[in-house]
Formats: structure tokens, C-alpha cells, sequence
């Protein structure tokens, strides 16, 4: 499903934090927003997601505007959130974790289920394990599991790397790059670290102080030019 931010700006209180954003993610593609700590990236998901109004600009799914519609009706739509910190229910476990969304949607969340332990088989094994007892590459897993369990057409995840140690973050990225090369599922993903997101990118774009100072395709090719442009 497309996502196109147009001109969209939003913030708390007084304060403006994210100024004029155009950024699109095609059907079936792989956007990714990098910036450094305080850049406003979590903010610019929260107005995607509705959870922070627009103040200007507009947010646009599967070409329809829903710049003032509730978060509920966008998840209905086909969003799925994974917001920063790989949040789970910590007193279930890995499979209720996974069953409490799955119940919701009948016969298609257990076959939705089956699939995205498909996707993360390091999961299988540790179904039985209560989720505040997984590591936090494990945790991650299981957020994004959970996220596909809903069957969304576009996937928002937030730094799903943070703290993540490298084989585990390649097995994530994977499991994302196989996901949107289905072309059933957009994905928008924001990251401070910048090799795989570039790398799997079909464009990325850089955040400084809440507005985009850099946008290029992305591409094993593109790395360098990232690194440069973030530090800039
Ligand atoms: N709930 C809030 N109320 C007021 N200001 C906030 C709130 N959340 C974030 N901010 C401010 O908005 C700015 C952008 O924060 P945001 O979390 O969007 O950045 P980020 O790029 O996601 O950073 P990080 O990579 O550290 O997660 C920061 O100056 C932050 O202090």
C-alpha cells in the first residue's frame, strides 16, 4: 500500500518538531528514514500513525487522504505499527503473545501466524518462553511477528535494530527485505544505523532537526554517500 507524506508538519505543545516532510513509499516498497538522536524521526511515525495531528501537509494511504483520521481507522486500513523498544506483553509468552492479536482475526491470524514464525524460525523453539525472559533480538522478533499477525499492507518500524547484536540484525533485515520483495507489504522503517537500512532501501532519506536534507535511492552502492551525508 503507497504512503505519501506531502508538506507534513507536526509537534507538541508549542514546538514544531517536524517542518514540511514529503516522502513516499510505493506498493511494495522499502523507505527508510535515518537521523541521529533527537531528529524527530519517532515524531514524524506518531503523525503517519495519527497518534500526533498534522499541523500542515497532508498523509495519504493507498492514494485516499487520511490526515484526520483516528489511529484505529489507519490500522484498519493496513497499518501496523512496531513502535521503538521491542515491546511486548512480558508476563505472556512468546505464543500468547502472538494468539491475543491472532484471536482477533479468526482462521487468517493463524495462518498469518504460521507464516511470520516461518519468516523468524529462531522463534519456534521458544513459544513456550515468557516474553520479558527473551533477549532483546528475540523481543524484536516477536514485535514484528505480532505486527504481521494483523496482515497490514504497510509495516512502520522503528530503529527494529536498536541494540541488537549483528546476526540477529541481519536475520531482521532479511526477514523485512522478504517481506516487501513479496510487493504485498510497504515498509517504512526509521534507523540510526545506516548499512542495512541503505542497503535494502529502494529510497532513503535523511532527517536533520525535523527536516529531510538528504534523499537518494538506496543500494549497497549508496552506503557511502549515507555515512556522508549523516554526518554532515
Ligand atoms: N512527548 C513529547 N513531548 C515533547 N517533546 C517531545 C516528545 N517526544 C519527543 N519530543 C522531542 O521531539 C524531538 C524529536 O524527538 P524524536 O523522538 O522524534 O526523535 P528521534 O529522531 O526519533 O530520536 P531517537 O533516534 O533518539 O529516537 C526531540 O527534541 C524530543 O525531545
Amino acid at each position: 500500500m503507497t504512503l505519501e507524506l506531502t508538506g507534513l508538519s507536526t509537534g507538541y505543545g508549542r514546538t514544531t518538531v517536524v517542518h514540511g516532510v514529503d516522502l513516499t513509499v510505493p506498493d511494495g516498497g522499502l523507505t527508510a528514514v535515518l537521523g541521529h538522536n533527537g531528529a524527530g524521526k519517532t515524531t514524524l511515525l506518531r503523525a503517519v500513525l495519527g497518534l500526533l495531528p498534522a499541523r500542515a501537509g497532508t498523509v495519504r494511504l493507498a492514494g485516499t487522504d487520511v490526515t484526520g483520521w483516528p489511529p484505529h481507522r489507519r490500522v484498519r486500513r493496513g497499518i501496523a505499527y512496531v513502535p521503538q523498544g521491542q515491546q511486548s506483553f512480558g508476563q505472556l509468552t512468546a505464543r500468547e503473545n502472538l494468539q491475543v492479536v491472532a484471536d482477533a482475526y479468526g482462521a487468517a491470524g493463524r495462518r498469518r501466524t504460521d507464516e511470520a514464525l516461518n519468516l523468524f524460525p529462531a522463534l519456534g523453539p521458544l513459544l513456550g518462553r515468557q516474553a520479558g525472559l527473551l533477549s532483546g533480538g528475540q523481543r524484536q522478533q516477536l514485535a514484528i511477528a505480532r505486527a504481521l499477525v494483523t496482515g497490514p499492507r504497510l509495516l512502520v518500524l522503528d530503529e527494529p535494530t536498536e541494540g541488537i547484536q549483528p546476526n540477529v540484525v541481519r536475520e531482521i533485515y532479511d526477514a523485512i527485505t522478504d517481506l516487501s520483495s513479496g510487493g504485498e507489504l510497504s515498509v517504512l522503517l526509521v534507523e540510526q544505523h545506516i548499512g542495512y537500512a541503505v542497503e535494502h532501501a529502494g529510497e532513503y532519506l535523511v532527517m536533520t532537526s525535523g527536516r529531510i536534507t538528504h534523499r537518494a535511492p538506496g543500494g549497497a552502492a549508496a552506503v557511502h554517500d549515507a555515512r556522508e551525508a549523516m554526518a554532515l
